[in-house]
């Protein structure tokens, strides 16, 4: 886990040591480095002022803190440290720009009439979360209860996971265009946006997901600031989006992993996404509505060609047909309590070395 966390990265979190203050500070290694001695923005035990303070300030603070890191600082044992929601989450909004993804779940849940739906390569569909319920790595999920179907009431039978790449949105803005993105956009940490299949299945024609996702999704102590990341050209699209949706902006060759009970079950690519996050932005903004500091937008869940390459195990399972095997010989369609799953990451730094994303983690709790 120490892999990746090298000077390339410096990603942030806040932290507390026993009984402590909130600090701000930076994965070193297994550890971390507290930068609350840098003074200004750096020392408010919040990563929100910084990031409301745009892109001049963050480059200038990047600076100091890989200064600081340089000349050999402590280095505080990550076993010592209790990690907290890395930032104050404003609202969260949750794309579905993966073509694999959405054609897999169109083939599963709708055989009848497969495909995507007639506005889906012409805008990034998307729908509003529940920032309240934003929780941050290691924090036990319990397991939803709702209506399964019509006069049932109890826990899901179907919980699902969905590895989704998470962008912070630091400086205010509307009407963003996709060449402000990196203006506004702070940086990324990876999501699990945990789904209740039956309840959605019931629920969710034609108004979208509510309960189904609401009660719970996780986020990754660290944030990755855009500026460590190397970019790589957005794919083509077809039919060409419109104005205000182009040009596409970077892309971004993140490699994800999802461990289920630490079984690898799948590596999904986020180099395979149809729309960018700059994209995703320009339209979340684009009928004047604002976004603001500590807004999160997940990409939506990432799904490559493979089978071994999905985001949910409604698809790698085939909706519960097609069990999976796990490491210890068990045999899983979707999440059991007890079950823990990891979302990892890694990424090609600015600097081209091979960083980490982190990693997003839960147990399932009754
Ligand atoms: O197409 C459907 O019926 C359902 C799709 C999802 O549940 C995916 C979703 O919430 C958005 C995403 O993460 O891609
Ligand atoms: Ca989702
Ligand atoms: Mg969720």
């Amino acid at each position: 886990m120490s892999d990746g966390f090298g000077p390339d990265n410096l990603p942030y979190g806040v932290f507390t040591l026993a009984r402590g203050e909130r600090r701000l500070g930076v994965r070193l290694g297994n550890g971390v480095v507290d930068l609350s001695g840098l003074g200004g923005l750096l020392a408010t035990g919040s990563l929100n002022p910084l990031m409301a303070a745009g892109r001049q300030e963050w480059t200038a603070a990047r600076e100091a803190v890989a200064a600081h890191v340089a000349s050999g600082p402590p280095v505080i044992p990550l076993r010592d440290v209790t990690l907290h929601l890395p930032f104050e989450v404003a609202d969260y909004t949750d794309f579905y720009s993966s073509e694999h993804h959405a054609l897999n779940v169109s083939a599963i849940l709708r055989p009848d009439s497969p495909g995507l739906s007639p506005q889906w390569k012409h805008l990034p569909i998307g729908y509003h979360g529940r920032s309240a319920t934003v929780v941050v790595s290691g924090t036990p999920i319990v397991r939803p209860t709702g209506q399964l179907g019509a006069g049932e009431f109890g826990p899901t039978r179907r919980l699902d996971i969905e590895a989704e790449v998470g962008f912070v949105v630091g400086t205010p803005g509307r009407r963003i265009s996709t060449g402000e993105f990196a203006e506004h956009v702070f940086g990324v940490t990876l999501v699990n946006d945990w789904s209740a299949r039956d309840l959605q299945a019931w629920e969710y024609r034609p108004l979208g997901p509510f309960l189904a996702k609401s009660f719970a999704t996780s986020v990754s102590p660290w944030v990755v600031p855009l500026d460590a990341l190397a970019t790589v050209p957005a794919g083509r699209q077809d039919p060409e989006p419109l104005g205000y949706l182009r040009p596409a902006g970077p892309a971004y060759d993140l490699r994800l992993t999802v461990e289920w009970n630490d079984t690898l079950v799948s590596t999904p690519p986020f180099a395979s996404m149809y729309w960018t996050p700059a994209q995703q932005l320009a339209h979340l903004t684009s009928n004047g509505a604002s976004v603001r500091t500590g807004d999160l937008y997940a990409s939506g869940t990432v799904s490559g060609p493979g089978r071994d390459q999905v985001g949910s195990f409604l698809e790698l399972t085939r909706n519960g047909t097609e069990p999976v095997k796990l490491a210890d010989g068990s045999l899983r369609d979707f999440l059991e309590n007890g079950d823990l799953v990891r979302i990892g990451g890694t990424a090609r730094s600015a600097a081209g070395t091979q960083i980490s994303l982190g990693s997003v983690s839960g147990t399932i709790v009754a």
